[in-house]
């Protein structure tokens, strides 16, 4: 099979598909390539017979061994030819399907990486590994499985009724009869198969859903306890899931022993008739044994279609999933004239009467919120868990929309303003730094080898107080960090996230502190970081302790997603009815 290939390349100056049929469409040659040997992998095998029926009519008529012979070798050849024929189209078929399905995965894995924050706050990571791979497999198997057995097994079975129907109009009309009421069976069986092979997968991506979130959470799950309850309901899931499954195991068996039953009855009806034409001397010996023939030929592709119901059930649940998910379009909507931020120095920021709810008929979590904050000015954002710090932070990176007033970053309305610039003007640090399973020089560009030389990323990480780890390090910038960020402590994972704004020299930066415990002298790097980062550069920092804000020079104190105080810190802190001065005598007290 080809190894998988990179769409930059193959697809360069073309237009990508765009749908789940364009995607998985062949190129002409491919298709041609393919139709012949569908083709030839149908018309060799109902050659076949033919042979046998000579030979057997020969042999009756008293033909020589070498006559016979030579028809055997014909026989031999021409079962070879089909065989190669067939592994010729079962090759091309995976070939074809597999590389629909890698256009397929990468289209969709593209397009939801390009899909908002409210789309993926709805997914859990399980779901959409499910349907970026799991669908898209479901798809690329019924692919293949549909171009050799139900594809080929149509045609064959056409070329046999019409090759019967030549021999003889009768045993042919039989057959033809035959064939309609089997046919008919099956489509009554599919409505039994198709809603227990939809079952089934369900259950199978709850399962997955549920196994990748324990996974995710196995930290909490252990320090709390939790395991037992954890595998009781994991126990309880893949009991849905294997329920469902037999159930649709069970379905599929039951058709495939009825048509075996069918088929033999079939078989002892055609055999039946032969013999009495025989009788009556309408018919050959040889002509008997290949109306046989012609009759077991019937059987393998009713069987295949039989076994494909489910596998057919199964991609077309998948391929509706993954026309919902390209179906799926952003919320945030592009701006019709884009217009860059500025492209250096520090931004204004402003808060216009913003409001937001993440719910489009959901409680509002932000209501009212007014800030200003020249260029080159800081923001501390204080307030109880759950009072919208974070969400105010998401607005100003726009991974939301204010759903009222706006938020205006170097005077411009984010809604206006040119996505790339945002993204390139506008740096954050989360709490959650989140590190790659890539060497240290990809975890700093994100995999944008353009960004920065080794040099810059060198003198980046000793700015940041990286120098000595970065020394230690077995192979310096190639070194590979684990997925899980092991051997990364969480200060150490900070100052990387702090090194990746850097790069980037944002006009713009959004801190949200980290509010577990570093020790004392990694804190007092980092502040020494943060420090240097928001020198010359607008900063919005989400203060988790209160010594943080030492830096900002301006205070809003949130609190049910409005702003109850805001001001300018000195002034602040010596207003002893405010709250920012009662939030740090009760921190004084505290000492
Ligand atoms: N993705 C989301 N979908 C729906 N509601 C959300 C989402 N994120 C946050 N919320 C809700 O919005 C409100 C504000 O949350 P937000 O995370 O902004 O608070 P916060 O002040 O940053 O809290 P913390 O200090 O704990 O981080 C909370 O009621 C929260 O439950």
């Amino acid at each position: 099979m080809r190894p998988f290939r990179r769409p930059a390349r193959r697809d360069a100056g073309k237009t990508r598909p765009t749908t789940v049929l364009g995607c998985l469409r062949p190129g002409p040659r491919a298709g041609a390539a393919l139709i012949a040997a569908v083709t030839a992998a149908t018309v060799l095998p109902l050659a076949a017979p033919q042979i046998t029926r000579r030979f057997v009519d020969d042999a009756i008529g008293g033909a020589g061994t070498r006559h016979l012979a030579f028809v055997a070798v014909g026989y031999l050849a021409l079962a070879v030819a089909g065989q190669a024929a067939r592994t010729l189209t079962a090759w091309l078929a995976s070939r074809l399907a597999w590389d629909g399905t890698n256009r397929l995965r990468e289209r969709l894995a593209e397009h939801a990486l390009g899909l908002d924050m409210t789309f993926h706050g709805r997914r859990t990571p399980g779901e959409m590994i499910e349907r970026v791979d799991g669908d898209v497999a479901a798809i690329a198997e019924f692919v293949v499985a549909f171009l050799l057995d139900v594809v080929a097994g149509v045609l064959l079975l056409a070329g046999v009724l019409v090759v019967v129907l030549t021999v003889d109009p009768r045993v042919g009309a039989v057959l033809l009869a035959y064939c309609v009421l089997i046919g008919f069976g099956m489509a009554r069986a599919q409505k039994l198969a198709v809603p227990s092979a939809a079952r089934s997968r369900a259950a199978y991506a709850a399962l997955a859903g549920d196994i990748e979130e324990r996974l995710a959470g196995v930290e909490d799950i252990r320090a709390n306890g939790a395991g037992e309850h954890t595998v009781n309901r994991l126990h309880a899931a893949s009991g849905r899931m294997y329920r469902a499954e037999f159930r649709s195991e069970r379905i599929g068996s039951g058709l495939l022993a009825g048509t075996s039953v069918a088929f033999a009855a079939g078989t002892a009806l055609v055999i039946g008739l032969a013999a009495w034409a025989r009788q009556s001397g309408t018919l050959t010996v040889g002509t008997g044994v290949l109306l046989f023939q012609y009759t077991q030929m019937v059987r393998t592709p009713f069987e295949r279609l039989i076994d494909q119901l489910r596998q057919y059930q199964a991609a077309l649940a998948g391929v509706a999933r993954v026309r919902d998910l390209l179906a799926e379009r952003r919320t945030l909507p592009e701006p019709a004239d884009p217009r860059p931020l500025p492209a250096s120095g520090p931004l204004g920021l402003r808060l216009d009467g913003v409001g937001f709810a993440y719910a489009d008929d959901g409680e509002p979590v932000l209501s009212g919120i007014d800030v200003t904050l020249a260029p080159g000015e800081t923001l501390g954002l204080v307030g109880r868990t759950g009072s919208g710090k974070t969400t105010i932070a998401r607005l100003i990176l726009r991974l939301y929309d204010p759903t009222e007033g706006a938020v205006r970053v170097g005077g411009l309305d984010l809604r206006d303003a040119d996505p790339a610039s945002v993204r390139r003007r506008i740096g954050v640090v989360t709490q959650d730094v989140q590190l790659f399973a890539a060497s240290v020089r990809d975890n700093l560009t994100l995999f944008r080898p353009g960004l920065a030389d080794d040099d810059r990323l060198r003198e980046i990480l000793a700015e940041v107080g990286l120098g000595d780890w970065l020394a230690g390090l077995p192979d310096g910038l190639d070194t590979a960090l684990g997925g899980d960020a092991a051997g990364v402590s969480a200060g150490e994972a900070q100052l990387l996230a702090f090194a990746r704004v850097f790069l980037t020299d944002p006009g713009l930066v959004v801190l949200d502190e980290a509010s577990s415990r570093l020790d004392p002298a990694t804190e007092r790097r980092i502040e020494r970081v943060v420090d240097r980062l928001l020198a010359g550069r607008t900063g919005v920092l989400i203060a988790h302790r209160l010594s943080s804000l030492a830096r900002v020079d301006r205070i809003a104190v949130v609190e049910g997603g409005r702003i109850v105080e805001y001001g300018r810190r000195e002034e602040l802190a010596v207003d002893p009815g405010s709250r920012f001065a009662r939030l740090l005598s009760m921190v004084e007290v505290a000492r």
